[in-house]
């Protein structure tokens, strides 16, 4: 259980490297609030510790703890924790059919063949998909297969969900149909964009630069400081500043 003081998301002094390289280091978050902005270059580590802080890369050193549990270690619990949407559903994907496929992280929480089936209905009423239960998931829409990724997060019922840029690629409407989807929901947010519009009217932003938190508070100074920066660094004409 966790304490009293540990905040919903915790995360000390963590650090990462892959294959040589220092990715994530010295990365401290204590948050509380329901929706938190991550924006930061290209390359910066965002993806990275959107992957930490939902268990799914263990780092090299430091905790991460959602609602009070280790996420890489518990992994069963952490699916009643924290769920993750990427950029690209075709990266979280791998069942053939809708239903297949939302019923996959029930089944890994352990849940029986009856609440599987039980849950995968009433996400898809929810969501007014019913009649995609049996539907061949490559023959929907790109925007269809991220609201399948989404119901497929959200059937697990997670305290956080991740948002790693899930709108690139989606045509407005879309887009804008999503965001109410996600604005409506009764969970922490933590979303991953290029955009600081998307995330203006958040409780918290940090900017993350180097794997590092360069920046962390009120969206209006940390977004203009990151805006500001961006065009500096964009009407520079050295392309060897391109991180990574
Ligand atoms: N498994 C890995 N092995 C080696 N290098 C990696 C690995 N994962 C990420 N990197 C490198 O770490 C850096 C951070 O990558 P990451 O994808 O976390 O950044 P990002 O901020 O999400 O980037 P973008 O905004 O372009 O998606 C990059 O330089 C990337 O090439």
């Amino acid at each position: 259980m966790p304490s009293v003081t540990s905040p919903l998301i915790d995360l000390h002094d963590v650090a990462y490297a892959a294959e040589g390289k220092q990715i994530l280091s010295g990365v401290t978050i204590r948050a509380d609030e329901r929706r938190i902005g991550i924006v930061g270059r290209n390359g910066s580590g965002k993806t990275s510790l959107a992957r930490v802080m939902a268990g799914l890369i263990p780092t090299d050193q430091g905790r991460v703890r959602i609602d009070g549990v280790e996420v890489a270690q518990d992994r069963r619990a952490a699916l009643r924790r924290v769920g993750i949407l990427f950029q690209n559903p075709d990266h979280q994907i791998i069942f053939p059919t809708v239903e297949e496929e939302i019923a996959f992280g029930l089944t890994q929480m352990g849940l029986s063949k009856s609440d599987v089936k039980r849950g995968v209905h009433n996400v898809l009423r929810r969501f007014d998909k019913l009649h995609w239960a049996p539907a061949a998931i490559h023959q929907l829409s790109q925007g269809q297969r991220q609201l399948v990724c989404l119901m497929s997060v959200l059937c697990m019922v997670p305290k956080v969900i991740i948002l790693d840029e899930p709108f690139a690629g989606l045509d407005i409407p879309t887009t804008r149909q999503l965001e109410r989807v996600l604005a409506s929901l009764d969970l922490t947010i933590v979303h991953i964009t290029h955009a600081p519009d998307a995330v203006r009217a958040y409780d918290r932003v940090l900017w993350i630069d180097q794997g590092r938190v360069l920046q962390d508070g009120a969206p209006l100074p940390v977004l203009a400081a990151f805006s500001r920066r961006m065009m500096e660094i964009g009407d520079s004409d050295d392309l060897s500043d391109l991180a990574g």
